[in-house]
This record gives structure tokens, sequence and C-alpha cells, in this order.
């Protein structure tokens, strides 16, 4: 049994970028899929910390959290830069790109078919200021010289945009650069192509 074992939903949702993460760092994984009827019958609802998934088991570690399992991930693999004041920009941008996939969660799960033009049209305005940073980084990544957990983050927010509207970055040449960059590495390539990604709904509420 691999030492870190994931428990979620069947569904990308909040659980791609940390396999992003591993899968690109050669860190084995267990994934433990609950599906949405053994949830709805309560007992492990009731074992979680905050009734909720993403669960990590690292060890004797146990986290829920989804930001909490990427930061954690990225101590352990130097993903979180080279010293302390990269690391408070990169949680900077890592709480940023949170705030973007709660508008996103939101708008899947409570607002599809009444807000989904809306978001759309709105989300350049939430987009250009990613762009901005990544037009200024001479290494493609959003803080420092090497690829952070908030990287895989973005990476994995913004493939889901374009699956939402494939046109949602033809206006912002960095942003569209930097997908390409992150998701030409040959591990990152390979997982997004796996049947462990492609297989999976986005949303677990099939829509998208
Ligand atoms: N802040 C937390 C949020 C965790 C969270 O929302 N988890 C969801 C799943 S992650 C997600 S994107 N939820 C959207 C709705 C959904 C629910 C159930 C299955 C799939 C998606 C969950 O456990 N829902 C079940 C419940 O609350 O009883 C985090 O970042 O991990």
């Amino acid at each position: 049994m691999a030492p870190i074992e994931l428990t979620y939903f069947p569904v990308r949702g909040r659980g791609n970028a940390m396999k992003l993460i591993m899968y690109d760092q050669g860190v084995e994984w267990t994934d433990k899929v609950v599906t949405i009827e053994e949830w709805m019958k309560g007992d492990l609802k009731k074992t979680c910390l905050f009734g909720q998934l993403p669960k990590l088991k690292d060890g004797d570690l146990v986290l829920y959290q989804s930001n909490a399992i990427l930061r954690h991930l990225a101590r352990k693999h130097g993903l979180y830069g080279k010293d302390g004041k990269e690391a408070a920009l990169i949680d900077m941008m890592n709480d940023s790109i949170e705030d973007l996939r709660v508008k996103y969660l939101r708008m899947i799960y409570q607002e599809y078919e009444t807000g989904k033009e809306k978001y759309i049209k709105e989300l350049p305005g939430h987009l250009c200021y990613f762009e901005a940073i990544l037009a200024k980084c001479p290494s493609g990544f959003l803080v420092g010289d090497k690829i952070s957990f908030a990287d895989y983050n973005l990476y994995d927010f913004l493939v889901v945009q374009k699956i939402l509207c494939c046109k949602c970055l033809d206006n912002f040449p960095s942003l569209k650069g930097y997908v390409d960059k992150i998701g030409s590495r040959p591990k990152v390539k390979a997982f997004m192509e796996s049947d462990s990604c492609t297989k999976l709904p986005v949303n677990g509420n099939g829509k998208q």
C-alpha cells in the first residue's frame, strides 16, 4: 500500500491539482474513491474533521482542506519557493486562485443555468490579473524560477475554465503560454491524458 492515500469523490474538482503534483513529482499514492451514494449514507462524513473531502493520509498525518494538502505536498517536494519571501508570495497567489475556484464552483453548483453566461462574461475581469502577473514572470512560473504548488493549482483551474469556455484564454497570451508550458511537462501531460483524469467528470453534478 502506498504511504499516501487520497480519499475523494470520482470527480476532478478539488482533487486534480494535488494529483498533478504527486504524479509530476513521482509520488506514489492510492486513490480511495467514494461514490456520492456511499457518501450519502453519512458514516464516512461523520469521521471527517470538517465533514468534507478531500482527505489525504500521509503516514500518520491525516489532512483535510485541499489547499492545506497542496501546501503539505509543496513543503515535502520543494514546491514552496526558495525562501520565506517567495513562500509568502506563493501563498498570496494560491489564495487568489482559491477565490477564483470558489466563484467557479458557486456558478457550477448553484447558478449554472442562470449564471453560466454571466460568469463567462465576467471571467476576463478575473483572469486579467494573472495575465499581468505572468507577463512579468521571466521564469514563466508565478513566483521565482521554479514551479510551485500554486502553479499546479492555477494550471488545473485554467484547464477547467477552457473546458467551460474554450476561447476564454484567447485574449490572454501569457495565460495561454502558461497552460502550454505547464501542460507540456511530460508527467503533467501524461496524467492529463490518462484515464485517471479523462475518465472523471470535472464536477459532481455533471456540469462543466
Ligand atoms: N474548503 C474545502 C472544501 C471541501 C469541499 O467542498 N468538499 C466537498 C467536495 S469538493 C467539491 S468541489 N464540492 C462541490 C460539490 C460536490 C459535492 C460532493 C461531491 C462532489 C462535488 C464535499 O466534501 N462535499 C460533500 C459534503 O459537504 O457533504 C477544501 O478546500 O477541501
